[in-house]
């Protein structure tokens, strides 16, 4: 249980106890340092953190925290400024082949190949991955029933609700069982009973040793969900541990806004008031 460093101050939790040093000692993600700047914009500050093996963690932060940027720099699709990022052990940025076997991917706003079917979708992604023929087309047939989307699997993914993309883009994220799987935003736009059921498909996939990270702006189904959570703002990480530490007796949505800076004036907008 080794604190980050370097990188910005964290506050207690941030070495995430209940991470047991046997199979878990090799962290899932180990991120250090990382930082992006867009023009004078600061992205990420310099954000250091450790998901343990076999949990399920969560990143919440307010809009334009640095969520997406950091997930973006820690799986291999935006490069980083400064900092490391390694998956098991493997750096994604020195050997991207090999740190992206190891995860599935569900980005926020990466586009699709919307002009193939969700069916002709999902197998892509799995041949693309190298497997076998015959291993994916029953893969999709499972992966289409669990997501509900059966009915659909003969539908352009271009005509495609929200939720449906970003069922199929899931389901995508998943046909060749990575080891790590890191999503962002999953349930943003899905049904509830779509939402139950990949919440369930999650929830075996990390008792069975995978590990979830999800960005979620939700706090109520990251700490129902989540065992770990970081809480990020400004490109910084401001608290980082499992769910009971870092919300340490209250609500995770009260712990949040105290950390985050309490909710914000409603002063103005009188004109709103006023029909
Ligand atoms: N490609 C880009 N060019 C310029 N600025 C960017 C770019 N991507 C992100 N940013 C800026 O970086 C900051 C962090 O954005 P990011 O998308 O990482 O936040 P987020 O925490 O994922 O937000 P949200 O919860 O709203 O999705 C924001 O101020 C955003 O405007």
């Amino acid at each position: 249980m080794t604190a980050p460093q370097p990188g910005p101050p964290l506050s207690a939790g941030a070495g995430h106890a209940g991470s047991d040093t046997s199979s878990a000692a090799v962290p899932a993600l180990s991120i250090r340092g990382l930082a992006k700047r867009f023009g004078n914009k600061i992205a990420v500050d310099g954000i250091s953190l450790d998901v343990p093996a076999g949990s399920f963690y969560g990143i919440v932060g307010p809009n334009g925290a640095g969520k997406t940027t950091t997930l973006s720099m820690a799986t291999g699709l935006l490069r980083p400024d400064f900092g490391t990022a390694l998956v098991h052990g493997v750096d994604v940025w020195a050997r991207p082949l090999e740190a992206k076997k190891l995860m599935g991917i569900l980005p926020d706003g990466v586009r699709l190949f919307d002009r193939l079917t969700g069916e002709q979708l999902i197998t892509y992604a799995g041949l693309l991955r190298g497997m076998d023929k015959d291993v994916v087309a029953s893969r999709v047939g499972e992966l289409l029933a669990a997501m509900d989307l059966t009915q659909d699997a003969g539908t352009l993914v271009v005509d495609y609700s929200a939720g449906m993309t970003k069922k199929i883009a899931l389901a995508s994220a998943l046909i060749h069982a990575p080891r790590l799987l890191v999503l962002d935003e999953p349930f943003e736009a899905v049904d509830p009973v779509s939402a139950a059921n990949i919440r369930s498909i999650l929830d075996s996939y990390v008792a069975s040793g995978g590990t979830v990270i999800v960005s979620s702006h939700v706090m109520d189904l990251v700490q129902r969900m989540c065992d770990h959570v970081a809480v990020v703002a400004g490109g910084r990480l401001l608290a980082a541990g499992t769910v009971d530490e870092v919300r340490g007796g209250a609500s995770l949505e009260d712990r949040f806004v105290q950390l985050v800076g309490g909710r914000s004036h409603t002063e103005g907008l009188e004109w709103l008031r006023t029909f």
